[in-house]
């Protein structure tokens, strides 16, 4: 089979590898759409994130979702034939976080494209079952691979506990800051104002259905918000930007007693915060990592319509098209680019 395999920073080798057996708890799957997220990005191009280095080749790609092609002799649940989005974490099931619930805290977790676990640049790969979701008809496979970052959105905002009538600031318009929007007016936020840097950016969450898009640079965004907020502040904001500058920005919208949420992973580890701010005003600032019990209530809304995900999708390419794709995407402009199989 066709693997896309990240050889050393900028550059992918077209390897044909053996096409996986499924064990007996899993599917092979068929890959049809993968994701290029961030983080496959920044693997391409610096070869690492922090402590994770890629030292041998690696797949990338963790936004994926295609067809059943063979399942294991213990699986029940699926059949050849069906589409279904992968959760790209599978946890070791086993220790005291999976064992309380937490499975996506689990330290043992094999994630995708994650050295040193291969991802879905490839025509085949073979995944567990329990973390293969089936796509009913009329959602497409482009969007359940877009089911990954939509559930850093869904957690996100479950952390958040975004509500009914909530006013959400989400800080980045990138995939993430994107989704995470989606993800907050599914949960019952009826404003939504989002922050970039960029105009592209601004301009793209406008025409995506934000209330109020603010340049973050401009240094008017607390007076931007006390305005439309009537000086009360935002219910929640969701930090999806990673900027190091915007963590103390956040603290200083939301409203007194409201809740910081912090996805985006800071370029440096320690940032500056104004403590006596947090503690004055009594807010809960909170990490949000990855995901969890999210995939089946992706599916949901993107069956009923509730969320568009395909919209932020602004370019195709196949995977003989991989160095291209991700030339491509290193373009801070361009929000997300797939890449499609036909195998
Ligand atoms: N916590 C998690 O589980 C998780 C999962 C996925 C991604 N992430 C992180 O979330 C962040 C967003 O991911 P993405 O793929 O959308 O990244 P991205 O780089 O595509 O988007 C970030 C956006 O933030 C904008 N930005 C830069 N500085 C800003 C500032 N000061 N204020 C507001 N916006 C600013 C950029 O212009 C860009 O549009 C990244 O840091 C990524 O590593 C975290
Ligand atoms: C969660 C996922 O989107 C992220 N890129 C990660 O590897 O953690």
């Amino acid at each position: 089979m066709r693997t896309a395999v990240l050889v050393e920073p900028h550059q992918f080798e077209l390897e044909d590898r053996p096409r996986p057996m499924p064990a007996p708890d899993e599917v092979l799957v068929a890959v049809r759409d993968v994701g290029i997220c961030g983080s496959d990005v920044h693997y391409y191009e610096h070869g690492r994130i922090g402590d994770y280095v890629v030292e041998n080749p690696l797949v990338l790609g963790h936004e994926s979702a295609g067809e059943v092609v063979e399942v294991g002799e213990d699986v029940t649940t699926h059949e050849v034939g069906d589409r279904v989005a992968l959760e790209p974490g599978v946890p070791c099931r086993r220790c005291a976080h999976c064992k309380h619930g937490d499975y996506h805290l689990c330290e043992e977790v094999r994630f995708m494209a994650t050295p040193p676990h291969d991802g879905a640049f490839t025509e085949y790969v073979s995944w567990p079952a329990d973390y293969a979701y089936e796509l009913p008809d009329g959602v497409s496979t482009t969007e359940g691979a877009l089911c990954e970052p939509l559930s850093v959105g869904i957690h996100a905002c479950r952390r958040g506990d975004v509500g009914t009538g909530d006013t959400v600031l989400v800080a980045g318009a990138g995939p993430i800051g994107l989704l995470v929007m989606e993800a907050a007016r599914a949960a019952g936020a009826t404003d939504v104002i989002v922050t970039d840097v960029v105009d592209e950016k601004l301009d793209f969450a406008r025409k995506r259905g934000a209330d109020l898009a603010v340049d973050a640079a401009a240094g008017d965004l607390e007076a931007a918000v006390d305005e439309y907020t009537d000086g009360a502040g935002v219910d929640v904001v969701v930090e999806a930007s990673g900027a190091a500058s915007s963590v103390q920005t956040s603290v200083d919208v939301v409203r007194r007693g409201g809740t910081v949420v912090l996805v985006g992973l800071a370029s440096e580890a320690t940032v500056p915060l104004d403590v006596l701010d947090i503690i004055d005003n009594e807010l809960d600032v909170l990490g949000s990592f990855r995901y969890k019990n999210t995939y089946p209530t992706a599916i949901d809304l993107l069956a009923e319509g509730v969320v568009d995900v395909e919209g932020i999708v602004e370019f195709e390419s196949t995977l003989d098209e991989v160095d291209d794709a991700f030339r491509r995407a290193m373009d801070p402009d361009v929000i997300k680019g797939m890449i499609t199989l036909d195998s």
